[in-house]
């Protein structure tokens, strides 16, 4: 391999090699060939020349084995790459955050390469400033799959006739995002879809145009998009056991959309690559994995409990707190950047102080693209923060100094899990993953044990044991019950007098409550079993978001609901249904 100092312009970043993955990947990469790498979300198998198998964790490297090859062969191409030439290199992502990610290390890279100008357009962004840049032109560009659609088929300025190579990134998510119709839509426009007519085909020599594919999980819609995109691809993926059989000649047939789910439209068994049964996950062996079992009355006090024992243990640390939807995250941000305490815990008459003495940023798909620029690069630049954030912050973001990831809303998929966790732990450094359960969920780690993950219980009473009661450090007492801790039960009252008495929190806090609710029940497949909506007392979930009593709101629209329901279904002549639906937020 190209020796490394001099390869890809990587000597500005400081690192004194390639990563295993990065040693296994880049002579693929750098060979020419279509490169398909299904990485299950934490690592990537890579079939080396000499049939090696390499696996990497996540947070090892990965965007480097795609970007640094491209780097370092547009640096040398003949005659020198000008911006006219337009655009030689794309780079699709998922989310604007991983945009700005790859955009920040593709512009490391080039730092020796003036003539080289990365690029990037992505939802949120003004289009104009965009088309300006496009005019110009950009050599390496990466882009989000609706924005770059919208300039493909609006931008005439937009040069890419000597477009060599088209990058996937995270493609599952890319797809489990909706994104499927407007890949398609890309592939066609570049002429880059292998079940094309001739005339839309690439205009550029095919031997010249590399698609690199890289995915978290195997699954029908990436295997789809692996056919249309990529022909007769270096398979790197899949270890011994799941060896591919021969692809090359199911690569040129007939597929179906990338759209549909549809059992039916899909091919009942891919030639091309087989679904192993199980994911087997590893993660880094530095990672510390632990399950906190909170009844769901308890949860938040218990959420704060130890985010403020954390920050007592250790002032200087980053935590980030995977939620499940925008609305959880909007209240537990105003909560824990909000909320104030007497330390005395007589709460009405002592001195408030904040309850969480560090800073608190919240990021979600919902934010404006200024408010997520800013919480982004904020918590990135902190060194002691809190990010309150949904799964758009779960894929590929490199966050330096994350110590700790805490999952207050369990993620569903176990590949989703280890994306997650795989927020900390990176490259070598220590990590720490923490994940609540409700008692009635507990056999979710069962799940977990499935796909080779396995998490120990997190000594909670330890850090009970800590705090005070009644102002006094509690004497070697027989342990209380969670949730009849004087320390829990003084925090819970805090947190409800607090959300009682602002009307703003209150309404976040029912906004909160629906939508969680909502994404409660649409877990999938096995979960369904685990994450049961019918388990829940809905004032213990009420109690979770601060409120003394399940919002009357649910109650009212929800009969409101169910009568229309009824109406509906008199009307079509059919029974009540079973199934539970919870309201839309007023
Ligand atoms: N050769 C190298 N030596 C040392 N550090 C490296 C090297 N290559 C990349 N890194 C660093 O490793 C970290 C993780 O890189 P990257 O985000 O590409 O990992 P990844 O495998 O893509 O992670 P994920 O699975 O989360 O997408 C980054 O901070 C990056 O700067």
């Amino acid at each position: 391999m190209v020796l490394w100092s001099r390869f890809s312009g990587a000597d500005k970043m400081g690192f004194q090699g390639p990563t295993r993955i990065q040693a296994q990947a880049i002579p693929v990469a750098m060979s020419g060939q279509h490169l398909y790498a299904p990485i299950r979300s934490f690592f990537v198998v890579v079939c080396a020349a000499n049939r090696r198998l390499v696996k990497a964790a996540t947070g090892t490297g990965k965007t480097l084995a795609y970007l640094a090859p491209i780097v370092h062969l547009l640096q040398m191409r003949e005659p020198r790459v000008e911006r006219t030439h337009g655009t030689f290199a794309l780079v699709i992502v998922p989310t604007r955050e991983l945009c700005l990610q790859v955009y920040g290390i593709a512009q490391q890279l080039v730092h020796r390469f003036h003539w080289l100008v990365p690029g990037y357009v992505m939802g949120g962004e003004s289009r104009s400033k965009e088309k300006a840049r496009l005019r110009k032109g950009i050599s390496i560009l990466i882009a989000t799959p609706g924005r770059l659609l919208d300039h493909l088929q609006h931008t005439s300025s937009f040069v890419y006739s000597n477009l060599r190579w088209i990058v996937f990134d995270e493609a599952d998510s890319i797809l489990e995002l909706g994104f499927g119709k407007a890949v398609e839509d890309i592939l066609g426009l570049l002429g880059s879809r292998n079940d094309a007519s001739d005339e839309n085909k690439s205009k550029t020599d095919p031997m010249q145009r590399q698609n690199l594919l890289l995915s978290a999980t195997l699954n029908e819609k990436v295997n789809r998009l692996a056919n249309i995109s990529l022909k007769n691809p270096v398979m790197i993926g899949l270890d011994e056991q799941n060896k591919p059989s021969e692809r090359s000649s199911a690569l040129g047939k007939k597929h179906t959309s990338l759209l549909s789910d549809d059992e039916d439209e899909m091919p009942k068994k891919h030639n091309n690559v087989v679904e192993p049964a199980v994911d087997d996950f590893k993660l880094p062996a530095q990672l510390v994995q632990r399950y906190v079992k909170v009844s769901c009355g308890s949860r938040l006090a218990v959420l704060l409990t130890i985010l403020k024992s954390q920050f007592e243990r250790q002032v200087s640390q980053k935590v980030v707190v995977f939620m499940s939807t925008c609305d959880a995250v909007d209240f537990h941000h105003t909560v824990l950047s909000q909320l104030e305490w007497s330390r005395g815990l007589a709460l009405d008459t002592d001195k408030k102080q904040k309850f969480l003495g560090c800073k608190v940023f919240r990021l979600h798909g919902n934010m404006d693209q200024e408010d997520r620029k800013k919480s982004y690069l904020g918590f990135s630049s902190e060194k002691s923060a809190i990010l309150v954030c949904t799964d758009v912050a779960a894929r590929g973001l490199d966050i330096p100094k994350v110590r700790c990831i805490i999952q207050y809303d369990s993620p569903g998929e176990a590949s989703e899990y280890v994306h997650r966790v795989g927020r900390t732990a990176r490259i070598g450094e220590k990590g720490e993953a923490l994940l609540f359960l409700q008692p009635v969920e507990l056999d979710y780690l069962k799940d977990l044990e499935l796909h080779g993950v396995s998490l120990t219980e997190y000594p909670f009473q330890k850090v009970l044991d800590g705090f005070p009661v009644n102002g006094e450090k509690p004497l070697k007492r027989k342990p209380i019950s969670l949730d009849m801790h004087p320390w829990i039960l003084s925090v819970q009252r805090t947190l409800e007098n607090y959300v009682a008495s602002e009307a703003t929190t209150n309404k976040l806090a029912r906004d909160a409550f629906c939508s969680w609710l909502r994404a409660y029940t649409a877990h999938r497949g096995e979960l369904k079993k685990i994450f049961m909506v019918k388990k829940l007392h809905l004032g213990h979930v009420a109690r979770s978001f601060g409120l003394k009593e399940q919002p009357s709101l649910v109650g009212r629209s929800h009969q409101v609901q169910l009568k229309k329901r009824k109406k509906e279904q008199k009307r079509e002549g059919q029974g009540p249904t079973k199934r539970r639906k919870f309201p839309t937020k007023k």
